[in-house]
């Protein structure tokens, strides 16, 4: 397992080490032990998640407020997204960054993302398969959320030959400044 940093502080890249052979592949989706001793951070991942959609889809950008914020750990099985995190530590000196990536079952990489955190992800490819570890439950009544096209963190989503297609509640979320965190 290989990590590297990202431009934002506790949100990390994470490439698995691929076996292969004559049958296929395999490779590990997490050890806690490794992760540990290359982020220093010692996990108890709760819940698991999957959810597939088609292209087009935009799920986001949602996190959980306060005590039931979510650490995340998330990779796609099959197909591709854009996968997008949203630094909203007010503390932090990258408020209101963003970071993007590439997730895919052919790069099986994976991206941790701490708790303070908006996380959302387009769908580049039909049928794509996306699942996360949550080291919190979900909690509906502490579920929020900022609007993908937030004009003030001007988000450079991927253009698609297809609409983008959102949820009606996923439509309706604040712009950040109109949030209180
Ligand atoms: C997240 C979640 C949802 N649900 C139920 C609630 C709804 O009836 C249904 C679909 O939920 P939702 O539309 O919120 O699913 P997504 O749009 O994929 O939400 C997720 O997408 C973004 C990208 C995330 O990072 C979050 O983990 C999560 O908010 O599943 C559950 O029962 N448990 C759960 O943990």
């Amino acid at each position: 397992m290989q990590i590297k940093k990202t431009n934002l502080d506790g949100c990390y890249i994470i490439q698995p080490r691929l076996f292969k052979d004559e049958r296929g592949s395999f490779f590990e989706g997490f050890n806690s032990k490794i992760f540990e001793e290359l982020t220093g951070l010692n996990l108890d991942f709760v819940q698991d998640n999957q959810s597939t959609s088609s292209k087009g889809v935009l799920r986001g950008l949602h996190f959980q407020k306060g005590k039931y914020a979510q650490a995340k750990l998330v990779r796609v099985v099959r197909g591709s997204v854009q996968d997008v995190v949203v630094d909203i530590r007010p503390k932090s000196k990258t408020f209101g960054m963003y970071f993007s990536i590439i997730l895919s079952g052919e790069n099986n990489t994976q991206l941790f993302i701490p708790r303070g955190f908006a996380h959302g992800f387009l769908v580049l490819e039909e049928n794509t398969i996306f699942t996360y570890k949550c080291d919190n439950f979900y909690n509906k009544e502490s579920e929020s959320g900022i609007i993908y096209n937030d004009v003030n963190l001007n988000i450079e989503w991927k253009n698609l030959d297809v609409d983008y297609k959102l949820s009606q509640k996923d439509l309706q979320l604040p712009k950040l400044e109109d949030l209180v965190l």
